[in-house]
């Protein structure tokens, strides 16, 4: 297996918030790379949980949407295997959608958020499901999660994402980017997928990510917000 060299990490749109997203970092090697893509309503935490896993801190202040769609690269290291995640950032917001969508065929793995304590972002999981089988690839794997568990004020039950999870035969998570809960999991999950995939040999069974995330996720109740 050859190691690449990283490209430079340059974000693509002029969003001012996201000047906390934009560096440029150095090139790095790795041996396989794959696109990542977050997705869900406008306010959900999609770039604080991008945030949180490249650079561990919460972005917290006055919440300024993401316009367009951004990426950063993070090289993760899986017992030896250097594997790139390119880490797309959606806008959450309907009148991006025709752009958003144009990314979904290349992806490997989508990050479908909801917020816990907004319950028309989890109503609309089914919408973005529907897209998600309409415009991406056929062996995408795609995790649910129920962001801002920290939260007091939740409205969404874990048992509520656990169903709907179940229902469509996603793997399913609650994640908090101000705590920091299963972040770090998410994004390896979906790496160890990737690994997986490609050192499978035919007759071996297939990586199952929902059982792995099942096994490995931390069950925590409400911190403070
Ligand atoms: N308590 C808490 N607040 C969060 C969490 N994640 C995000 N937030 C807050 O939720 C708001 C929206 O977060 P963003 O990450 O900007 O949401 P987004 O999904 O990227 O939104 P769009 O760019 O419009 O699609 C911000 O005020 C964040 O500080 C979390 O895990 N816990």
């Amino acid at each position: 297996m050859g190691r690449h060299r990283g490209q430079t990490d340059i974000t693509t749109n002029g969003d001012a918030r996201q000047n906390a997203v934009r560096q440029c970092s150095v090139m790095e090697a790795y041996d396989l790379s794959c696109k990542v893509m977050l997705i869900g309503d406008s306010g959900v935490g999609k770039t604080c949980l991008l945030v949180r896993f490249k650079d561990g801190t919460f972005l917290s202040g006055s919440f300024i949407s993401t316009v367009g769609i951004d990426f950063r690269n993070k090289v993760v290291d899986l017992e030896g295997t250097k594997i790139k995640l390119q880490i797309w950032d959606t806008a959450g917001q309907e009148r991006f959608r025709s752009i958003t969508r144009a990314y979904y065929r290349d992806a490997n793995a989508l990050l479908l958020l909801y917020d816990v304590t907004n319950k028309n972002s989890f109503d609309n999981i089914r919408a973005w499901l529907g897209e998600i089988q309409e415009y991406a690839q056929d062996d995408v794997v795609i995790m649910l999660l129920g962001n801002k568990c920290d939260c007091h004020e939740r409205v969404i039950r874990k048992e509520d994402g656990d169903r709907l999870s179940k229902e469509y035969g996603v793997a399913f998570m609650e994640t908090s980017a101000k705590t920091g809960m299963n972040v770090d999991l998410a994004f390896m999950a979906v790496a160890r997928d990737l690994k997986m995939k490609r050192r499978r040999r035919p007759n071996e069974p297939r990586f199952d990510v929902a059982a792995y995330v099942e096994q490995e996720k931390t069950e925590q109740g409400c911190c403070s917000s």
